[in-house]
């Protein structure tokens, strides 16, 4: 083989290879991305060379193929692309590729302890990455061109020499370091090649076999895309998950290139939602499985793919944080999914209604976090009502496929005006709370469902929103309209008591803690849904439970300072009130009507706490030993 050319390349750091090995220690694989890259590159310039009608002859079918010789211990990756001269060898391998290789180095300096993100373009020479030696064997499209062969251990010295190709293209022929010899390991291969390249828009095959699905749907135009397509797309790069509930798909050119599709998937309970679970790509290319920095952080639980080559990779996280286009690319894409939502608010209602318990995490979680994003979905913001609001069909409501109606919090407050200016009540369980729900909805009042996890961070922000109002839990206090003022009814006429008196008197015996208020109030029109008793918390004090619940201090514990309501309207509290009048003390000064009336007071309140959920282990136990001895007391014949 005639040598055509001995030298040196010029290049100002003796050794940089070892440089970039130790600072990519652990991401040595991107190798075979890059050559890959540079490999689908020659063959885009030759559909360009070739649309020019400066190619004599066929493109041919594009295909880059891998290659595997164990003996040899050579991976070769070869395309059927343009092509170099040795005069393009000289320019673009032994300048262009090595000065960017100095580039890297000299950026990589400043930053050594920060990550960066994909080091992307790292080019041509992460091929030593793996290889104590590198050949490259051309033939340039050109008219005339003559085969070259390249080679090069890395150190700034090269040899160029007449090659032996015959076919148009470039083969990269990687002479493995023994570290590196996983790379002959065609399972190796396959997955990296699915990893970086599966949406790179040419075959790539290895042993006769095509490795990559080259569509990438992001990049085409959203009209031509059916729903099945994102859903297959979506069922492809997350298997074996449930579908998502909707999608949105990006596209722009400017002032910057971004394409993707991004889907809100189903939340499961124990989401991280600090982690990211979208692909960033450059140019189809799959870069980090990490691109918290690009997308605002309210949207990380989406999934899917962003691919922009504005997004700068070489940098490390902090400056990308930092950078103003990444920042602009965030707010283009916090606002595009702004905009799908009030899209499907408007033109699909149903559809928006029966996804949002789903959906209202992410929007709420967005407005917590993004004042801009909150303004723009203000209007689309629902509550599930407790009313039937089937008498006006308005935009501000709306009901799902289940039958819940939902309503804006604008529309809650002008349709309940007259009742309750200014006033949301609402609830956090609709289980643990359905009595009270029941009360309020029995007497015509609206209770809103608040009742996802993020929803008592929620309630303070729409609180700094709506100064005027105030929102009121149903356990925290009861209106007026539910309760009966009552006639002052002198049962003991040796004592002049009321009725309400002596009641109260016999709960605060029952209970024996000063600190507790025990409240007697007529439920109205009140049937045997309506409990005897129920615990107040008033608002504040609830959120300051639910405060220190959330700062891991012990939530168990009901604050003490709260109202036992005793509603003098039901049957139970009546009887325990006769019950008492009508005990009668034995010769021992003992009364066991009045003890079973204190235990069965006593029962009630332990009743009503276990609606707030206010037992810890011990009030646990001695829940049930009391429970015991008034069923006991109660099957004991007098
Ligand atoms: N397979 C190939 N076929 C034809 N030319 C190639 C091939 N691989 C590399 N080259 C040439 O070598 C040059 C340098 O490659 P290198 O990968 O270092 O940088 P780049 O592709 O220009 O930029 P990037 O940093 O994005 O990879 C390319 O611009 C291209 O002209």
């Amino acid at each position: 083989m005639a040598i055509l050319e001995q030298g040196n390349i010029t290049i100002h750091t003796d050794n940089i290879f070892p440089i970039i090995k130790k600072s990519l220690y652990s991401e040595h694989e991107i190798f075979l991305r890059e050559l890959i890259s540079n490999a689908v590159d020659a063959i885009q310039k030759l559909k360009m060379v070739s649309y020019a009608g400066e190619l004599e002859g066929e493109i041919g079918d594009p295909q880059i193929t891998l290659s595997i010789d164990r003996d040899r211990k050579q991976l070769k990756i070869a395309d059927n692309g343009i092509g170099m001269t040795a005069d393009e060898i000289k320019r673009y391998i032994n300048q262009v590729a090595f000065s960017s290789a100095e580039d890297f180095i000299e950026k990589y300096k400043g930053g050594a302890d920060q990550p960066i993100i994909g080091h992307f373009g790292l080019g041509f020479y992460s091929a030593f990455i793996v290889a104590d030696r590198v050949e490259i064997e051309t033939l340039s499209y050109q008219k005339g061109a003559t085969p070259v062969h390249w080679t090069c251990d890395g150190s700034p010295s090269f040899e160029l020499s007449e090659g032996s190709r015959t076919e148009r293209g470039t083969t990269i022929i990687l002479n493995l370091s023994e570290e590196e010899l996983e790379y002959l390991e065609p399972a190796r291969i396959r997955q990296l090649v699915k990893t970086y390249c599966d949406f790179m828009p040419v075959p790539i095959a290895l042993e006769g076999e095509v490795l990559n699905k080259q569509k990438a749907i992001w990049r085409e135009s959203a009209g031509n895309l059916k729903e099945e397509d994102y859903q297959e797309f979506y069922r492809y790069l997350y298997p074996f998950q449930d579908e998502p509930l909707l999608w949105v798909h990006l596209n722009t050119d400017y002032p910057y290139q971004v394409n993707g599709v991004l889907y809100f998937p189903k939340l499961r309970p124990d989401i991280d939602l600090t982690q990211g679970q979208i692909k960033l790509f450059c140019n189809q290319v799959f870069v980090s499985d990490h691109c918290e920095e690009v997308v605002p952080r309210f949207l990380l639980p989406m999934r899917g793919v962003i691919d922009s080559p504005d997004i700068p990779l070489n940098v490390s996280r902090s400056a990308l944080q930092a950078d103003r286009k990444v920042r602009s690319i965030a707010g283009f894409i916090a606002k595009k999914v702004g905009d799908r939502l009030k899209e499907l608010y408007r033109s699909q209602r149903d559809q928006y209604l029966n996804i949002w318990s789903d959906l209202s995490t992410f929007v709420k979680f967005g407005c917590l976090n993004d004042q801009k994003f909150r303004e723009q979905v203000k209007e689309i913001l629902v509550f599930r009502s407790s009313a039937e609001l089937s008498e006006a069909t308005s935009s501000d409501r709306g009901q799902d496929s289940q039958g819940n109606w939902y309503t804006t919090l604008q529309a809650y407050l002008e349709r309940n005006q007259e009742k309750h200016e200014n006033r949301v009540y609402y609830c956090t369980d609709a289980a643990s709370q359905a009595t009270y729900i029941e009360l309020f909805r029995k007497k015509g009042l609206e209770v809103l469902y608040l009742d996802s996890f993020i929803d008592s961070h929620f309630v303070s922000l729409l609180e700094q929103e709506y100064q005027d109002v105030r929102f009121s839990r149903v356990d925290a206090e009861l209106d007026d309209t539910l309760l009966e003022t009552e006639e002052a009814e002198i049962v003991d006429p040796t004592t002049n008591k009321t009725r309400s008196q002596t009641l109260k008197e016999l709960f605060e015996a029952a209970i024996a803690n000063s600190r507790i208020n025990v409240r007697t109030e007529s439920l109205k029109d009140t049937d045997a849904s309506a409990p005897p008793a129920m615990v107040l918390l008033p608002e504040a004090a609830r959120r300051m439970r639910e405060m220190s619940a959330f700062l891991g201090q012990d939530p168990a514990n009901l604050p003490d300072d709260h109202v036992l309501l005793v509603n003098t309207a039901h049957p139970l509290v009546q009887n325990i009130l006769s019950l008492q009048q009508g005990a009668i003390l034995s010769s021992d000064g003992h009364s066991p009507s009045q003890v079973l009336a204190e235990q069965l007071c006593r029962h009630i309140y332990d009743l009503a706490l276990m609606t707030q959920k206010g037992f810890d282990a011990e009030g646990m136990k001695a829940f049930i030993e009391r429970s015991n001895a008034v069923l006991t007391a109660l099957t004991t014949r007098q």
